[in-house]
């Protein structure tokens, strides 16, 4: 207790930090629940074990870079091949999230959205610590602070400006996913060893140290927590995340494949590493998503010195055009076949307030979006405010007639797996059908099991052949030596 005559200053409250983790940040009580020394010690033990492959992995993506800077273009690489073509799927989807039809972006912070979000009767809300959220050191630690109130149900606000209105969850929430940052981006206010934080670690470190109890025992019904993974560029990335999940259920003391995380494909390489990002997390998956925002600006950037891929106006660009529409259907394809969902993107409207046929109209075009999501294959989909919910819910309700999702469905081909044993069943099924039809006689002389059989060669051939009559010429061709006359 100082006297009354102690001139020593008194000492600002600081953080107690452990062995070479340093906080550059204001300090707050608030924040201080957060940044406890147990929670910063985990992230510490993050940023060790990884910071040297997210080195390499950065590295590799400017290296990338330069190839397609002199003319390469990405592609499937030929030495994944075996993951591409193989017979496997992801671990099954937690019960707690089957149902992804409608999920609500938006920031961590501020509060009174995080509530919004949580009662606004989407199915999932995805809390933003990337696209929406600017990553300043109030704005991360105030939203973690709501999120560990959100899981806990405790989370509340009081909105002076609304005449004291208080905003409290509602019986049924959306359940909730956290995208922490990008591979790229570090945590200036964190210095661990005297290095700047990997932000992702620091959001998805503190976050998951705090809730992942509350958050398995309440929201996940023993699954969780739940994540979105933003700018991925390479499969060697997803193999990172792997790891930060697995030493996070290690050191909890929870089952191993209890967290699980969308991938957000919204780079132009990882289009061509979608299969290789499920396989590396296979039993953390929760599918991928069409980032379609960051896809475009990926393809600009990416083909930033190919005059030839010039892309037209924004405006332009949509999910009609040939290369967005490829991209998607490739994604549906892709998770149905590893039995995990595809998810849509962001429409781009907000309802518009004080105009209501220029808000009729913008609500026209997410429909119209979403119908074309949902008819594609899409398991769910993005809003981006309350206001476009329920039109969202009525074209996916609508389309999926009481089903969850549309994993199971043939829709890209998924249940059913072409392979020449398959077609060779489905053209002897259809002879047989024929030959009911015509009789037997009819069948012999129409020669029908020959063409069959020419036409199992023509699709299982290597190489497709000019016309179809050079192989089956070779059939009708009846030599009569030096003209002897015909006996037919
Ligand atoms: C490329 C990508 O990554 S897309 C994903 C990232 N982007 C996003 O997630 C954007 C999310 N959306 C938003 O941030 C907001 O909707 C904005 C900024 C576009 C518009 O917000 P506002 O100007 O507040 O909209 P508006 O005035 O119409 O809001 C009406 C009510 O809806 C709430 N609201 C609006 N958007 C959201 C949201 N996404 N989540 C929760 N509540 C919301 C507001 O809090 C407000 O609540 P109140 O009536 O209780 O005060
Ligand atoms: O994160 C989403 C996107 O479209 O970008
Ligand atoms: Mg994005």
């Amino acid at each position: 207790m100082p006297s009354l005559h102690d001139t020593t200053p008194a000492m600002a409250p600081s953080y107690d930090t452990p062995e070479g983790v340093d906080i550059r940040g204001r300090y707050d009580p608030e924040f201080a629940a957060i940044l406890t020394r147990d929670a910063l010690a985990f992230v510490a033990g993050l940023q060790r074990e990884f910071r040297g492959p997210v080195r390499y992995a950065m590295e590799r993506r400017r290296e990338a870079q330069r190839r397609y800077d002199a003319g390469e273009l990405p592609r499937f690489d030929p030495s994944t091949r075996f993951v591409r073509e193989g017979d496997w799927a992801c671990a099954p989807v937690p019960p707690a999230i089957a149902d992804r039809t409608v999920e609500i972006t938006g920031p961590a912070d501020p509060r009174k959205m995080v509530i919004n979000a949580l009662n606004s009767g989407a199915k999932v809300f995805m809390a933003d610590f990337e696209d929406a959220l600017a990553p300043t050191w109030e704005n991360l630690m105030r939203g973690q602070v709501n999120l560990r109130y959100a899981v806990a149900g405790t989370i509340s606000f009081r909105d002076a400006a609304r005449g004291g209105r208080v905003y409290k969850l509602d019986e049924r929430t959306a359940k909730l996913f956290v995208r922490p940052r990008g591979w790229h981006l570090p945590e200036a206010h964190v210095l661990i060893d005297g290095e700047p934080a990997i932000g992702c670690l620091v959001d998805f470190g503190l976050y998951f140290f705090h809730s992942h109890a509350a958050f398995r025992a309440g929201q996940g019904a023993g699954f969780g927590p739940f994540f979105y993974l933003p700018k991925m560029e390479h499969s060697r990335e997803a193999r990172i995340w792997n790891g930060v999940f697995e030493r996070a259920e290690r050191v909890a003391g929870i089952e191993r494949g209890s967290i699980r995380a969308t991938v957000l494909v919204e780079t132009l390489p990882a289009v061509f590493q979608m299969d290789e990002i499920l396989h590396e997390l296979r039993d953390h998956s929760a599918g991928l998503n069409c980032g379609r925002w960051d896809y475009i600006f990926s393809y600009v950037k990416t083909f930033r010195a190919h005059p030839d891929r010039l892309l037209p106006d924004r405006a332009l660009v949509g999910m009609a055009q040939h290369f967005m529409r490829s991209y998607s259907h490739l994604l549906i394809r892709t998770c149905h076949r590893r039995r995990v969902h595809a998810m849509g993107g962001m429409a781009a409207q907000i309802p518009i307030k004080d105009d209501a046929a220029a808000n009729e109209a913008a609500l026209e075009l997410v429909r119209r979006d979403k119908l074309r999501e949902v008819r594609a294959g899409h398991d769910g989909t993005w809003a981006a405010h309350p206001g476009l919910i329920p039109a969202i819910r009525e074209v996916f309700e609508g389309h999926l007639g009481g089903k969850s999702n549309q994993i199971d469905a043939a829709a890209g081909g998924v249940a059913v797996r072409a392979t020449p044993e398959l077609l060779a069943r489905v053209v002897e099924e259809e002879m047989a059908r024929v030959q009911a039809e015509v009789g037997a006689e009819r069948f012999r002389r129409g020669r029908y099991a020959e063409a069959g059989r020419v036409f199992i060669r023509q699709c299982v051939a290597p190489e497709l052949d000019d016309f179809l009559t050079l192989d089956a010429y070779g059939l009708i061709v009846v030599h009569h030596p030096r003209g002897t006359p015909s006996k037919l």
